[in-house]
């Protein structure tokens, strides 16, 4: 089964290895590295990921100038066809910057880097990205970030809670995030975007194996896991 996954980089990414051995060790295929200049994606793209880092130093607002790079038209255009898209931590700022999810992700509440293993919830364990998970049971993931609390309106809020947009929730107060969510889906579910690092977490070696699952789930969607 031909399987192609894209790991993105911008200037500035510094999680783009860690997803690209995840994507390997977890698919068993090695991901292809996408340049942020570059404004085509493979036509046979299967899994785009969107990984954590600096992007452009956090100028202006982290993930507001990856957003505009040449690439995210392209991923932008994937999404809308279906494409799984995952964001996580930059990637998720990304992801809201470029209007892809909801919301917008603000300056830590207690203004901090947060660089721990927090709990998170998992609030809904049927979409794309977190069908190996029981939805309510608690996950260890590890979180690295300053701009990671999140929000939207209450009406935003309200909407994404009635549809299972919440993906995950933290177990404890992490950020300030509203609701203390951590990660949120689009309306049609293939694109999923979230502070937490599950590629930090795919071996125990690492101090918690509990993101496995999430690349798993979404392969095994795709028939390569
Ligand atoms: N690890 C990361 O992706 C960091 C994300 C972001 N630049 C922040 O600190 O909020």
């Amino acid at each position: 089964m031909a399987f192609t996954a894209g790991v993105i980089t911008f200037p500035g990414s510094n999680c783009d290895r860690d997803m690209a051995v995840a994507i390997r060790d977890i698919s068993g295929r090695e991901p292809l590295r996408l340049w942020h200049g570059d404004a085509d994606l493979p036509g046979n793209i299967d899994f785009i990921a969107v990984p954590g880092g600096f992007s452009y130093g956090d100028y202006l607002r982290s993930g507001a100038m990856a957003a505009n790079s040449p690439i995210m038209r392209s991923v932008i255009a994937a999404a809308d066809r279906g494409v799984p898209v995952l964001g996580v931590c930059n990637g998720f700022q990304v992801l809201t910057e470029a209007r892809l999810l909801p919301g917008a992700l603000m300056r830590n509440a207690g203004i901090h880097f947060v660089c721990r293993t927090v709990p998170l919830v998992v609030e809904n364990g049927s979409s794309l990205f977190t069908s190996r998970y029981e939805t309510g049971s608690t996950i260890q993931i590890p979180v690295a970030h300053h701009d990671g609390n999140y929000y939207a309106d209450d009406e935003t809020l309200d909407e994404l809670e009635g549809e299972g947009r919440v993906a995950f929730r933290y177990g404890e107060n992490v950020n300030g995030s509203a609701r203390q969510i951590a990660g949120v889906l689009n309306a049609k579910g293939n694109v999923l975007g979230m502070m937490p690092h599950p590629e930090r977490a795919i071996e125990d070696a690492q101090g918690s194996a509990d993101g496995r699952a999430l690349f798993e789930g979404v392969f095994e969607s795709l028939s390569v896991a």
